[in-house]
């Protein structure tokens, strides 16, 4: 058994602190900013919709924390197989300012048989993203369902330029499992590419993060794990990680006063 403070503050660093609710409120999006600024460290990224990205990048500037990336996503989180409107949603998130874009591959055309949607969709859409932003391909494991399907869409994304491939977009019955994320970590040791993985849904402990840390390290080697190769995509992992390394999850009085936005 890892210890838990170690996995806690290294989960911290690796995370994507998400709110992708859909009723969020600009008052959300400034509070959300404020806990990527923790007690123990900073998020990697915080991951919004793409229409409060102008929002939290004067949040985060005011707060002084500029590293915390801003991801978003995009064909979220149907994963419809319509490259033209995906690619559409895509410009706008670069244009918007994301630092990384989350889109959701077109996992029913891949179960019905169709490699090449998927394949056009996230090259293009890497394109759009190239020299401003990382693209994440999410795959939604919990829908390809089976073994295979996990491992051919992990292919195809990165086949056709995936800068990470993510296994969940949160929104559906079965979201990260070790299962899947074995299989995806496998592909992309077998590829030997520069490509990153993000466990992504229903992480919501320290014990959940270390299980995920740990097929990493044994995989890819133990300094692979880095914040530009891997992430967790989580809503609520945060507060119970600061509660493990001790720390009250509300927005210090410190945080608050730096914001002059
Ligand atoms: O990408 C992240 C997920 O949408 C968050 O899922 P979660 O609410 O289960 O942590």
């Amino acid at each position: 058994m890892s210890d838990l403070k170690a996995v806690a503050q290294r989960a911290l660093s690796l995370m994507d602190l998400t709110s992708l609710t859909n009723v969020e409120t600009d008052a959300d999006i400034i509070k959300l900013c404020q806990q990527a600024k923790s007690p123990a460290g900073e998020t990697a990224a915080i991951c919004i919709f793409p229409r409060f990205i102008p929002l939290a990048k004067k949040i985060l500037k005011a707060q002084q924390t500029p590293h915390v990336k801003i991801a978003t996503v995009t064909n979220f989180p149907h994963g419809n197989d319509d490259i033209d409107i995906a690619l559409a949603e895509t410009n706008a998130a670069v244009a918007y300012g994301a630092d990384e874009v989350d889109l959701v591959f077109p996992y029913k055309a891949l179960i019905n048989g169709n490699e090449n949607i998927g394949f056009d969709m996230v090259k293009v859409c890497k394109q759009a993203c190239i020299d401003q932003a990382k693209l994440k391909v999410i795959i939604e494991t919990g829908e390809l369902k089976t073994p295979e399907l996990i491992k051919r869409a992990s292919e195809i994304a990165i086949n056709a330029g995936a800068d990470f491939i993510k296994t969940s977009t949160g929104k559906v019955a079965v979201n990260a499992t070790p299962e899947a994320a074995k299989i995806m970590l496998e592909v992309i040791k077998n590829k030997n590419i520069d490509v990153g993985f993000k466990p992504a849904g229903g992480v919501r402990n320290a014990q959940d993060a270390d299980v995920y840390l740990t097929l990493a390290d044994q995989i890819l080697g133990e300094e692979w794990a880095q914040a530009e190769h891997f992430r967790f995509g989580a809503s609520s992992l945060l507060t119970s990680l600061l509660e493990t390394l001790g720390h009250k999850s509300e927005v210090t009085n410190e945080t608050q006063s730096t914001l002059s936005y």
